[in-house]
């Protein structure tokens, strides 16, 4: 008879999760229904509490009574209710697997007034940590780094930092995966870089996962809520990861802003390039690049790329990937997109084609008009908010673009936030300014009667030729 450490053990050999006991339990429930047909009006709803113990205090999964279909139709009309009247919405792109997306895990930390250490996250609006030992959306394997540590952690008496007393050193544990390469990175954030028996810790969490290709110690002595300080001392490995994305190579740092969701990330950049339309001779502009993916991708389809990112550990990796990819005709500056637009403006500068992925907070007047003067045939915008998304479309459109198409493109299935992207063209509005209108000389010579007719008369003929041109 299978006694119970067995029945607890999965085919690999690894200890059963939470989600494997949920697994199979909904598996014997559909075996059970498999048959009967769902009662109408209640089909694809699931019971919250079958997929996560963890909801009512997280709150990140709002969607999580929904099945994934019903998800992807409540993210479509949103994004189409948004942007009514300003483009046209094609669909909405959803997950092969809409399960374990996410690359990147943040997971507090914290000590229970008994003493335990627990890990998670922070209870909706507080900085209450929720102990979480595995999430639907983060990556399995980080998850099982993260409970190691906690283990780790109470046989090396190292302390839990509290925000309150600011007594102990460890505050977050962040792991990233390159989910192609399979490169995983473990950054320790401290409020000291002195971290006692580093080396033994390191040796005794590589010896438990020897998959890990890198740990950083990230010193934060912060009083705000920034899970990352400023510096970052390398305990083993070299300090980044890479992963493959679209056939390019990417170094991603502790502090770079990559993608969350690889996989979704790699249908949305082709959809970005094809809607671009490249042809090998456009001069591309990559604005707010990050490390500088779109570009790179972009580059090998253009004659030049010019990027643009503010922060500066994304724009240096930007550039070793430039080099680690043999690409030699993007350039990087590391600026205000605003700004820097402005001064390629100033200059006058022209671009082809502008790819534009800004954070939630969307772009700046002085990006947009600079846009405009810059005059590209093309601008691609992708967005993870489509709020701001709609109001930065309302300003180009006023300014001479025309939004073509949208699509949206879901990356955070189960939460409600929706990434989309945009085609915007140039109209050929100079033509506008040279309509030609032919009067006779004799016409000239009215009644003011009379010239508020022929007035009229013109103000539709020009209206007429700029529907024509739209
Ligand atoms: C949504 S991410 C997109 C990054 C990149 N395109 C990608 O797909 O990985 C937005 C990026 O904008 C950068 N950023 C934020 N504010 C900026 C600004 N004012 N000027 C330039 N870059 C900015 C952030 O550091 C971040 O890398």
């Amino acid at each position: 008879m299978e006694n119970t450490r067995e029945k607890n053990k999965r085919a690999d050999g690894r200890k059963k999760t939470y989600f494997d006991r949920e697994n199979k339990k909904k598996a014997a429930r559909t075996e059970k229904t498999k048959s009967v047909a769902p009662e109408k009006g209640k089909q694809k709803k699931s019971s919250s509490s079958s997929k996560c113990p963890y909801q009512k205090k997280c709150g990140g999964c709002t969607y999580l009574n929904l099945s994934y279909e019903e998800q992807l139709a409540k993210k479509e009309q949103f994004l189409k209710k948004t942007l009514k009247g300003i483009v046209p919405v094609k669909g909405m792109v959803g997950m092969e697997n809409p399960y374990h997306y996410r690359n990147k895990v943040n997971s507090a930390f914290a000590r229970k007034k008994d003493g335990t250490i627990i890990s998670g996250i922070y209870e909706k609006g507080t900085h209450k940590v929720v102990p979480v030992d595995e999430c639907l959306l983060e990556d399995q394997r980080a998850d099982a780094i993260i409970r190691d540590i906690r283990s780790l952690l109470k046989s090396f008496k190292i302390m839990i930092y509290n925000e309150d007393s600011g007594y102990g050193l460890l505050r977050h544990v962040m792991v990233r995966t390159g989910f192609a390469s399979g490169e995983i990175m473990v950054v320790l954030v401290c409020v000291s870089p002195v971290f006692p028996s580093k080396n033994n810790f390191v040796k005794a969490l590589r010896k438990l996962h020897p998959e890990i290709t890198t740990i950083v110690l990230n010193v934060n002595d912060r009083t705000d809520s920034m899970v990352l300080g400023k510096r970052d001392i390398v305990l083993f490995g070299r300090g980044y990861i890479e992963d493959e994305l679209c056939g390019c190579t990417f170094r991603i740092s502790p502090q770079s802003f990559y993608q969350v969701n690889p996989v979704q990330t790699k249908n949305l950049y082709e959809k970005a390039i094809s809607l671009a339309g490249l042809t090998g001779n456009e001069r591309v502009m990559d604005a707010y690049c990050g490390i500088g993916t779109i570009g790179l991708i972009a580059s090998r389809d253009a004659r030049e790329v010019i990027s643009v990112e503010l922060n500066p550990d994304a724009v240096r990796d930007a550039v070793t990937n430039a080099k680690r990819n043999q690409i030699k005709n993007v350039s990087f500056y590391q600026n205000d997109a605003g700004a820097f637009m402005v001064s390629m403006a100033e200059k006058g500068e022209k671009a082809d084609i502008v790819f534009m992925d800004p954070p939630r907070a969307g772009s700046d007047e002085a990006f947009l008009s600079s846009v405009v003067t810059l005059s590209p045939k093309k601008v691609v915008y992708v967005s993870c908010n489509p709020e701001t998304l709609a109001r930065d479309l309302r300003y180009l459109t006023k300014h001479g673009y025309k939004a073509e198409e949208a699509w949206g493109y879901d990356m955070f299935a189960w939460s409600e936030h929706v990434e989309s992207i945009v085609l915007l063209s140039k109209l050929k509005s100079n033509k506008l300014k040279h309509i030609n209108v032919e009067l006779e000389m004799d016409e000239l010579d009215l009644m003011a009667a009379e010239s508020k007719a022929i007035y009229a008369e013109v103000k539709d003929y020009v209206s007429e030729a700029k529907r024509i041109e739209s």
